[in-house]
């Protein structure tokens, strides 16, 4: 039924030469200032000019790989991306030369809206178009931030952070998610249109709520990171690092923060919360520690298994949260007519 499994994600870059160009593709068009783009360049340039990602979609490659051996699944993966090689478009021609007719799809965010779910699917159809006739069919798995095995995970990573506290915080550390911003009108646009808009961050927080339930935590805060765009245009606020000088103000002597909204260490992991935002916390006084992402955790893997498991044998699909189940997609086309509708960018 389905003759192979395209991991499709981000994109980063290799080494120092790769920086500029990968950062070009990435805010095409997209009215990102140019003094945002010289901050993530030095960003970059601190790791080496490489991105921890590719690093980290092997190894999640090797564990879904290892995976299907064992369980004699005979499921070739395969592994593009949007912004850098190898390029979506390149590995789709390939499938299609190895005589690929019909493939599942697995994006490496776990989320709605126009960044996370829709522009994988526009990665989707235009990969499909470079390949023209013959392309393969491209079936896309649904959205998994609420998965029981990502829940699972992200809840001992929690755990595990708080243990690396002083004693005396572990009890009382404030937990907080973050999550990437994004502009508050493509939050707004999130979402089929009859579900009323702020898909994304709905989902965010019932994340939030979610592994915050599983370590017994009823109280928690949900903030943003990474903001890109010009001041003048409103993203999801607020960042974690006024966050933390509100907490820090308020009398807050720890905290645990967990990246709920990524799915590894990536770039933005390490650099705007394990650099800025632990230097923030350090200057504010304040324990700091950080939860893991889920993309390392053997669940992660086991659970990419199940998504594809839905499609090939009908496994039913397990998730804790309420909202819609969004995000399979055929060939591109979204979720639904009008849903994360791209918001056009001021120039
Ligand atoms: C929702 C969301 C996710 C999560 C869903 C998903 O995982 O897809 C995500 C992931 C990531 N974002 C990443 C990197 C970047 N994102 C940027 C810019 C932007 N991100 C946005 C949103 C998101 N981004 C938006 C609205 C912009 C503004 C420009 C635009 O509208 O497109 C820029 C430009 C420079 C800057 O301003 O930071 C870079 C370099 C990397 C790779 C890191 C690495 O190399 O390890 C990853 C996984
Ligand atoms: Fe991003």
């Amino acid at each position: 039924m389905f003759d192979a499994l395209l991991l499709l994600s981000f994109g980063g870059p290799d080494k120092p030469e790769d920086v500029r160009p990968f950062l070009e593709n990435v805010t095409r068009g997209r009215g990102v200032p140019p003094e945002r783009l010289d901050e993530v360049v030095e960003h970059y340039l601190h790791f080496g000019g490489v991105s921890p990602i590719n690093a980290l979609n092997h190894a999640i490659i090797a564990a879904v790989q290892q995976q299907f051996a064992s369980a004699g699944t005979e499921l070739p993966v395969y592994f593009g991306n949007r912004n850098w090689h190898p390029m979506v478009e390149d590995t789709v021609a390939r499938m299609s030369g190895d005589g690929v007719r019909r493939a599942l799809v697995f994006p490496t965010s776990a989320w709605g809206g126009y960044s996370g779910c829709r522009q994988y699917d526009e990665d989707i159809a235009r990969a499909r178009a470079a390949v023209g006739e013959g392309a393969p069919e491209l079936v896309k798995l649904r959205q998994y931030y609420d998965h029981p095995l990502m829940v699972d995970a992200v809840a001992d990573a929690i755990t595990e952070a708080r243990a690396t506290l002083a004693s005396a915080h572990r009890d009382s550390a404030r937990l907080v998610f973050t999550a990437h911003s994004i502009p508050v009108s493509a939050d707004v646009a999130a979402g089929p249109p009859d579900l009323g808009g702020r898909l994304y961050s709905r989902q965010v927080q019932e994340a939030a709520q979610l592994c915050a339930a599983a370590v017994g935590v009823d109280d928690f805060d949900v903030v943003w990171q990474s903001r890109s765009g010009p001041p003048q245009v409103p993203w999801l606020e607020p960042d974690i690092r006024d966050h933390l000088d509100a907490l820090a103000s308020a009398g807050t002597e720890a905290v645990i923060v967990c990246p709920v909204g990524f799915v590894s260490d990536h770039l933005e992991v390490v650099w705007d919360l394990d650099t800025e935002a632990r230097e923030r916390a350090a200057e504010l006084g304040i324990g700091f520690a950080r939860a893991a992402t889920a993309g390392a955790d053997h669940r992660f893997a086991r659970m990419i298994v199940e998504l594809v498991a839905e499609h090939t044998e009908g496994v039913a699909a397990r998730r804790l949260g309420a909202l819609a189940q969004l995000g399979c997609t055929v060939d591109g086309a979204p979720c639904a007519v009008g849903c994360c509708e791209p918001v056009r960018r001021p120039r």
